[in-house]
């Protein structure tokens, strides 16, 4: 049977894009496709500016779960029994696609929760995913061209907001990247959304705010 390897797995808000502020249990799968996640390899890697550890499995309430059914579990695990609000999963990584998978999908939706998921859209999605950001990255080839928002790190060098215009997404939002620049790129994004008013700024509020 095939299992699934997440770094963590911990109940916290979503920080970024049109769901920021929402309760919601963060499932960071392990590994990615454009990075070891190891320093070494940073500066050959096809992305470069990766915020997140996702090597291995021993973060908070990380593990290997052994079937669809167990990692399902221990996810609703996290969610409030007193909550009346609609149950949220944010699947992430690393690259959840390298394991989201259908029979998960089901697993989790019968728990009564709705599947977001955060994607550098290298991978094309599975059906049945209710809410999915897509992160266009450097060189990368993107595949999921289509989705409920596009969350472009801003600036890339290789890529400018005007490549995307025509994938189908509901909303388009510039996220400033994090790096050594970040009060340099936030300025950056609002100068071009001044004169791109079809973008919408998004903060990673969770940094902002010291949460998870
Ligand atoms: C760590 S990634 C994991 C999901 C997926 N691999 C992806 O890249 O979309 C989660 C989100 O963080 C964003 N992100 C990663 N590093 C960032 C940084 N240094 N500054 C701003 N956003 C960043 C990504 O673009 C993505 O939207
Ligand atoms: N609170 C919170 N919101 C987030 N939105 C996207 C995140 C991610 O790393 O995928 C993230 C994260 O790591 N924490
Ligand atoms: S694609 Fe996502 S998880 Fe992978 S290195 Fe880039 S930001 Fe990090
Ligand atoms: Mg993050």
């Amino acid at each position: 049977m095939k299992t699934y390897s997440a770094k963590e797995i911990f109940y916290t808000l979503q920080g970024e894009g049109a769901n920021a502020g929402r309760a919601a249990v963060f499932c960071r799968f392990s590994g990615c496709n454009l990075w070891s996640g190891l320093e070494k390899d940073r500066a050959s890697a096809v992305c470069q500016f990766c915020d997140t550890d996702f090597v291995g499995v021993d973060g908070l309430g990380g593990g290997k779960f052994k079937s669809a059914e167990a990692m399902a579990e221990a996810i609703d695990g996290y969610w409030p029994q007193t909550s009346s609000g609609t149950k949220l999963v944010v699947c992430t990584g690393g690259e959840p696609l390298l394991q989201l998978d259908k029979n998960l999908i089901e697993c989790l939706h019968e728990k009564g929760f709705e599947i977001a998921v955060e994607t550098n859209g290298t991978i094309k999605a599975p059906e049945g995913i209710d809410w999915l950001c897509v992160s266009p990255k450097a060189n990368s080839e993107i595949v999921q061209t289509s989705g409920h928002e596009l969350k472009l790190v801003f600036p890339q060098e290789e890529n400018t907001p005007e490549d995307f215009l025509d994938f189908k997404f509901d909303h388009f939002f510039l996220q400033p990247k994090d790096d050594l620049n970040q009060a340099h790129n936030i300025q950056a994004t609002i100068d071009y959304i001044h004169r791109h008013p079809q973008w919408r700024l998004s903060l990673q509020t969770h940094k902002i705010t010291g949460i998870r």
